[in-house]
């Protein structure tokens, strides 16, 4: 017989294909984890589920957990401890709860005393524990920017957390191969921030839906791993699953000798098996969209969404300029909150505050170019009269090289508040915020209402840009501080030291600590799938459904970030839609949700596409689970948003615009629907026919049964560790090597899962 021809494959179809360990006729895949990341706002319920059902971490070797998003930004000069020094009560919490909890679980911690302590998305490549291949996951939607690496990497959901924290492995379907190719030459002052928010104005919001994207090109083969990382990054923003660039010398160059890369003899044979991760040719791609660099100009956002962008050249859009009338609603709702007239030219439009920062622009690279900016306006160049600027570093490690450069000294002598590593201003979750009305450059990658503290107004630019805007309060194309009048002010200014991280990246790795509460043993873990967990049934619900008419809904909306801060599943309930149902008086608005009969909705109706796009805080859920929403049905939903619904026991249907249109409409009238998942249709109380729905097989298996996802895996334990005993023959360097000093022993059977 002849041998099998394998087709051409892509880089994700070979990194989904290395990492299967079962999947069913359904395509429902079960797939290995190779890296977890944990920090404090969606990890406290994750661990109380494992407590709760004695479940140890399956492999502290490949988990490294961290602290960022609730932590102040101010010195740590005075710091003592973390209950001494996290002023806010809810933050403290979550942050000591993460304490106790890696302590419990044995689990490698960089805390806010340890200079590796950074945005969970930094220090992970930092340490080279991202690496070429790997399936990488952590409970946050930026986790996208691990893909720079040629890795698999997805943001998921706290339920998720748990999952992999249990098993090391995630249920999965597979994606749509997408390609992203950037070809020609940049025109200087772009970068990678702007390349990507020009993407994602072409592609929308929910342009990547369904997908995962592969970067090409020679703009990208072209940029750092840095500026891998900036677009990879908001690869979330434009939809899609994960997105990824195929290693190569500049991916192993970053990688070669940082503390948990391979190293030696295993770093060659890592490498050879790295170079083969790229698309063959002639692969296939679901979808290709193919932009022109020279096209891009320095981009900034006008509204509420990352898809509203626009050249640094253009002016604020007019909605009368909008033929469709739901587009012109939204655009005007968007300016109304961005307090802008339309056909103003974005370089008019003046700034309260700078913020350089996040995981998408806060690397050592970020830092020099918005220094480079500040440096080439001259030795006087002073921030504008009456504008606050901060710069954030991702780590401590960032923070460190960026002083031994002197790049603190350029931006403090400017005006700039120079800060500790952390999430700072790009969530409005710690001290760091907007106050109401006030407008900001932000080199973050989200510009959703309230992102950034409540009634924030938010333009999201690269860090040059943010710089130049910092000089002169306005939003400001960064080329007029580029030239060859600006490289002579560089040249004659102080002199900076081009550092190399490696300078830095010199903290021994100790494996993780013993864990301090044995957890229990593992037969307790394993419900049977006729013996269920706590997880309850759907079958039908029966109820009022509370109409909603807004496009590209982000979890923001749904559960504003200051809410974030629990460490139970529950008491969301006042905290759902709080900018849309609270007034600034503290009374209740006329939004929808407060008013009667949808203050008993059990249903939520939305008639536009990509409901809860965005973060993938799980809380939003649990929000509407709280109100007592137990299923929403929408056009299209964002793909974090839709498991996370799953995980708790709650539908989401998806029905086509016209037939949510109408389900809105009778919504309006106060009437009940009935959604059936048994028989997959939503009937109406109006009399109208019913409206039949799709849903994945194993989805209403599971809610109709309400089984738990992690007892189902559990009992798969044995092709988990057969993948174990696979990957250690033919990957050695992913069992945490270096990382927990030994590896673990694959020997099979109950002594696997005990301490
Ligand atoms: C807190 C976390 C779940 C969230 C995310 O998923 O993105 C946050 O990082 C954000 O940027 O909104
Ligand atoms: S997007 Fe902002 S809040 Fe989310 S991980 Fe990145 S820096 Fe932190």
């Amino acid at each position: 017989m002849p041998a099998p021809v394998s087709k051409p494959r892509t880089l994700y179809d070979k990194i989904w294909d290395d990492h299967v360990i079962d999947i069913d006729e359904n395509g429902q895949g079960l797939i290995y984890v190779d890296r977890h990341l944990v920090f404090e706002v969606s990890s406290p319920q994750a661990f109380e589920g494992l407590r709760t059902a004695g479940r140890p971490v399956r492999r502290p070797d490949c988990t490294l957990a961290t602290v960022d998003h609730n932590i102040p930004t101010v010195s740590r000069k005075n710091f003592t401890t973390v209950e001494d020094f996290v002023r806010q009560p809810d933050s403290r919490a979550q942050c000591m709860t993460l304490e106790e909890n890696v302590k419990a679980f044995g689990l490698t911690y960089f805390g806010m005393t340890d200079r590796r302590q950074g945005i969970v998305h930094v220090i992970g490549p930092e340490e080279g524990f991202t690496l070429p291949g790997i399936t990488l996951m952590c409970g946050d939607s930026h986790t996208s920017t691990h893909g720079a690496f040629g890795a698999l990497a997805f943001g998921i959901g706290s339920s998720e957390v748990e999952h992999v924290l249990a098993t090391q492995t995630l249920l999965q379907r597979k994606s749509k191969n997408m390609r992203v190719t950037v070809d020609g030459t940049l025109v200087e002052g772009v970068t990678a921030k702007d390349v990507v928010l020009h993407i994602i104005g072409v592609i929308g919001t929910a342009g990547g839906t369904g997908c995962v994207i592969e970067y090409a090109g020679s703009v990208v083969r072209g940029f750092s791993m840095e500026a891998r990382m900036s677009m990879c990054n908001m690869t979330i923003e434009g939809g899609a699953r994960a997105g990824m660039i195929a290693p190569d010398e500049t991916t192993f160059n970053y990688l070669r000798n940082r503390p948990l890369a391979p190293k030696g003899e295993v770093w060659d044979r890592a490498e050879a098996h790295w170079r083969t991760l790229n698309s063959d040719e002639g692969a296939k791609f679901d979808v290709e969209v193919n932009i022109r660099g020279g096209d891009i100009v320095p981009t900034v956002t006008w509204g509420t969404s990352p898809e509203d962008v626009v050249p640094i050249t253009g002016k604020v859009p007019d909605p009368a300029s909008f033929s469709d009338a739901g587009k012109r609603a939204a655009v005007e709702r968007a300016l109304k909150y961005m307090g802008l007239v339309p056909n103003t030219p974005m370089e008019e439009v003046k700034l309260d505050k700078v913020f350089i920062g996040s995981c998408t622009n806060s690397r050592i690279e970020d830092l020099r170019s918005a220094a480079k900016i500040v440096l080439s306006a001259g030795p006087e160049a002073k921030i504008a009269d009456g504008l606050y600027a901060m710069v954030v570093p991702g780590s401590g490690l960032v923070k460190q090289q960026a002083e031994t450069e002197g790049l603190d000294a350029v931006f403090k002598r400017a005006g700039f508040d120079w800060r500790e590593a952390g999430c700072s201003m790009c969530l409005g979750m710690n001290e760091d915020k907007l106050v109401s009305g006030e407008r900001c450059a932000s080199t973050s990658n989200r510009n959703f209402e309230g992102r950034q503290g409540p009634g924030g107004r938010t333009h999201l630019v690269s860090p040059a840009m943010a710089a130049a805007a910092a000089l002169t309060g306005k939003l400001t194309d960064v080329r007029r501080f580029l030239g060859a009048e600006a490289e002579a002010r560089i040249a004659a200014g102080p002199k900076l030291k081009l550092a190399s991280a490696a300078e830095f990246l010199t903290d021994p790795v100790l494996p993780p600590p013993e864990p301090t509460e044995p957890m229990g043993a593992t037969e307790r873990a394993l419900p049977t799938a006729d013996a269920p967990s706590n997880v309850a049934k759907f079958t039908a619900l029966k109820g009022i459904a509370v109409p909603l008419h807004i496009e590209n809904l982000d979890t923001d909306k749904i559960l504003p970030g200051r809410f974030l801060k629990v460490i139970k599943r529950t008491g969301l309930k006042d905290a759902l839609f709080a900018d849309l149902r609270w007034g600034a008086d503290g009374q209740l608005t006329d939004f929808v949700l407060n008013r009667e009969p949808y203050t008993r909705a059990r249903i939520l109706v939305c008639d536009k596409p990509n409901f809860g796009c965005g973060s993938s805080r799980e809380h939003a859920p649990w929000a509407l689970k709280d109100f007592g929403i137990m299923c929403v049905i929408a056009p299209s939903f964002a793909e974090i948003f839709m498991n996370n619904t799953y995980q708790n026991g709650m539908l989401p249907v998806i029905l086509f615009t016209e037939q949510c249109a109408a389900l809105a409409a009778e919504a309006e009238q106060g009437l009940e629907l009935e959604v059936d998942l048994e028989k997959q249709e939503v009937r109406r109380a109006s009399g109208q026919p019913a409206f039949p729905f799709a849903v994945d097989a194993f989805r209403r298996h599971c809610l109709l049964n309400g089984l738990d996802d992690i007892g189902l895996t559990l009992q798969r334990t044995a092709l988990i560790e057969q993948f174990e005993q696979r990957r250690s023959e033919m990957w050695p360097w992913l069992d945490g090597l270096g990382y927990k000093g030994k590896r673990i022993p694959v020997t099979g059977g109950k002594a696997k899962l005990e301490w």
